[in-house]
């Protein structure tokens, strides 16, 4: 691992890194904040997964988590969104390819060689995280923006036991029925639709749900409602009675001034949880 730069603020420090991966087979770069705490003892961790065109920079720069991060005591990281690079696969749509990973682990040409987000996020930059700074693996939580909200949901509902909370701002809720989604499924996964399910939030949520407490915020004003779906995930948290709060918001639209406005709320949700979650230990 290298460390790229190291600053302090809210009397923690926001480090950016970069690792090879495995799964990508590609050099990772990502942000993580560690709060005051983690100079004495193992802090809970928060993901935060970015959506499309983002790298590990946007939400580290204009999301304001860390100021209530370091309030509460936790650490979160900033992934980057895809594998990149001069001999990664793209595409000319910034909704496909290079920034557009959609958290999955890619299956066809000329994807599968590095397109392995899943992966990167369960497996690889795990280890690094828990291997290499003061976290607790036992204390996580998860969040993400828009395609990043998507890709929490499906973690977070695919990974059961791993993390104590999830949230999302503004998620592609029901990729399957989305241009934000079948595109990206179609070329990643193949045509046969058998293999998407695992990463579609709203049949997640109908089929099994989250054993822990959900929060999504989404923005009545959001000029992409209709490739979002929200009503397709309200529904299905309704249909299982899941634990959890869904908040439209009105006037509000896609962009990091929502999640700013709001990030404050998510992040209390998730040092609730976490603190609730028991911790130190078993992390899976
Ligand atoms: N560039 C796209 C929109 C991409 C977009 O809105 N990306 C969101 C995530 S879905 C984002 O976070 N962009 C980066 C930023 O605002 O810093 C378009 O023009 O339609």
């Amino acid at each position: 691992m290298k460390t790229l730069s190291e600053t302090r603020l809210f009397g923690g420090v926001q480090g950016v890194y970069s690792h090879p991966s495995a799964a990508t087979g590609t050099e990772m770069t990502f942000g993580l904040f560690l709060p005051r705490a983690a100079r004495t003892g193992k802090v809970p961790l928060l993901w935060f997964l970015s959506g499309l065109t983002c790298t590990h920079e946007n939400a580290m720069t204009k999301a304001g988590a860390q100021a209530w991060a370091a309030e509460h005591g936790i650490a979160v990281v900033f992934p980057d969104t895809s594998p990149r690079g001069d001999g990664v696969a793209d595409d000319a749509a910034f909704d496909l390819g290079q920034g557009a990973g959609f958290y999955v682990n890619a299956t066809q040409a000329p994807w599968a060689g590095h397109y392995r987000m899943w992966d990167y996020i369960a497996t690889d930059l795990t280890r690094v995280l828990f291997d290499g700074f003061a976290l607790d693996e036992g204390r996580q939580a998860i969040t993400g923006h828009s395609m990043g909200g998507h890709g929490a949901l499906s973690l977070a509902m695919g990974l059961p036991g791993r993390f104590a909370s999830v949230s999302a701002f503004a998620p592609i809720a029901n990729p399957t029925q989305s241009d934000w989604g079948r595109k990206q499924f179609t070329a990643y996964l193949g045509a046969d639709e058998s293999a998407w399910s695992a990463h579609d939030a709203t049949l997640l949520m109908r089929a099994h749900g989250f054993d822990g407490p959900v929060l999504v915020d989404q923005g009545g004003a959001d000029q992409f409602l209709g490739l979002l779906r929200p009503e397709a995930l309200a529904e299905a948290m309704v249909a299982r009675r899941q634990e959890g709060i869904f908040r439209m918001q009105p006037g509000y639209d896609h962009s990091y001034f929502f999640i700013a406005t709001f990030i404050r709320d998510h992040i209390a949700f998730h040092a609730r949880a976490m603190a609730d979650s028991g911790g130190s230990g078993a992390g899976s």
